[in-house]
């Protein structure tokens, strides 16, 4: 059994509070410019903060590079990173493993040590479920049409025939039913697209959209703030944001949203009163939005073309569809329009 060296234990600090201060700076560099993601990039910043005070000046002077026989150990995955994803996923674990030494060699030290850091990593863990395992974003990403549900006698069997063509993302939005069917009617849904293997979201509602596990919510400008929807909601559910102008649009990528609405495009009965924002704004969205965003508003088989032209890949849709005579053949229409039968 081997002496503790409070010289050796300090080197060991040292070493992995900058190993997981430098994974943590990696990730957070893609949080904020590759993503724009205001929450991620905080957490891995206040991760980092939380880790600074222990980083004393005894440890760090108990560095010897020179004489660190691990200096030039290397792994040949190391200096081969294929993509983003392999990077984010090579630091994270990185952090999670430093983290795991500072628990154990930093209990040595202060307990306190060692139990900050065990609840330092279980935050890298959900940081790393939420960059890397954010599936529900990247399937919205394929969806190039978004039916938004209006209330009706045959919603099931309307929503159905859409699914049947290959529609693959459905909010339900209900303004006026009384909660208890409201609860039934977005259970049936969820159902429903958990059968065709599309995305679920519910409007407003974050309450409702925890009941029945639909995959995120859609919030208005009225609605709750993002950032207690997504403490509700947990990292990977969908959260949306409705736009009308470059500025509202800003403000939801700081704040976080996974998707935007931008619209309405044309004046439109189901969103009455609300002031078009017209075809500039999707061109705007075009130019500027580095996150997933649906025109939405007025938009049918017979316009949509020049929202396309616009820039617009994805739309958003109530009565084209839902009050169409034939949701079906109006669904499949749509989505030859936009290029994709079936998505
Ligand atoms: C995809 C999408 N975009 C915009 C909206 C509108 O949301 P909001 O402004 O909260 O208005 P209501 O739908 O709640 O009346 C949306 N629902 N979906
Ligand atoms: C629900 C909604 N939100 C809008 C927005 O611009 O935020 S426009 C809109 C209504 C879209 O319905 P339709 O396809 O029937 O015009
Ligand atoms: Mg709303």
């Amino acid at each position: 059994m081997q002496q503790s060296s409070p010289m050796a234990i300090a080197r060991i600090l040292d070493a992995n509070l900058n190993r997981a201060r430098e994974g943590l700076r990696t990730v957070e560099e893609w949080c904020r410019f590759g993503l724009n993601h205001q929450h991620w990039a905080e957490e891995c910043k206040q991760l980092r903060q939380a880790l600074a005070p222990w980083h004393q000046d005894d440890l760090r002077a108990a560095r010897d590079t020179p004489n660190d026989v691990g200096t030039q150990l290397t792994h040949p995955q190391e200096s081969q990173r294929t993509d983003v994803r392999a990077l984010l996923q090579a630091n994270l674990c990185r952090v999670q493993e430093a983290l795991r030494v500072l628990e154990e060699y930093g209990k040595l030290r202060d307990p306190a040590m060692g139990a900050c850091c065990k609840q330092l990593r279980y935050r890298v863990y959900a940081l790393e479920s939420g960059l890397l395992g954010a599936k529900l974003v990247q399937k919205l990403r394929q969806c190039s049409l978004y039916l938004v549900t209006s209330p009706q006698e045959n919603l099931l069997a309307t929503v159905e025939a859409a699914l049947q063509w290959g529609l693959k993302l459905v909010q339900y939005r209900d303004k006026d039913t009384e909660d208890q069917l409201r609860w039934q009617r977005a259970k049936d849904l969820r159902q429903l697209c958990t059968q065709y293997g599309a995305l679920f979201l519910v409007n407003d509602r974050v309450d409702l959209a925890l009941a029945v596990n639909a995959d995120g919510v859609h919030l208005g400008q009225q609605d709750l703030p993002i950032a207690v929807a997504r403490q509700l909601l947990g990292p990977d559910k969908i959260i949306g944001r409705s736009t009308t102008n470059p500025e509202e649009m800003a403000k939801a990528i700081a704040e976080g949203a996974d998707y935007i609405g931008v619209g309405p495009v044309y004046a439109t009965p189901t969103k009455a009163g609300k002031k078009p924002a017209g075809l500039d704004y999707v061109q705007y969205a075009a130019a500027n939005s580095p996150l997933p965003w649906f025109a939405i508003g007025g938009i049918d088989s017979g316009n949509l073309g020049e929202v396309m032209e616009a820039g617009a890949n994805q739309v958003a849709i109530v009565r084209a569809i839902m009050e169409a005579p034939d949701p079906s053949q109006a669904t499949a229409q749509l989505l030859t329009q936009l290029g994709r039968i079936n998505s």
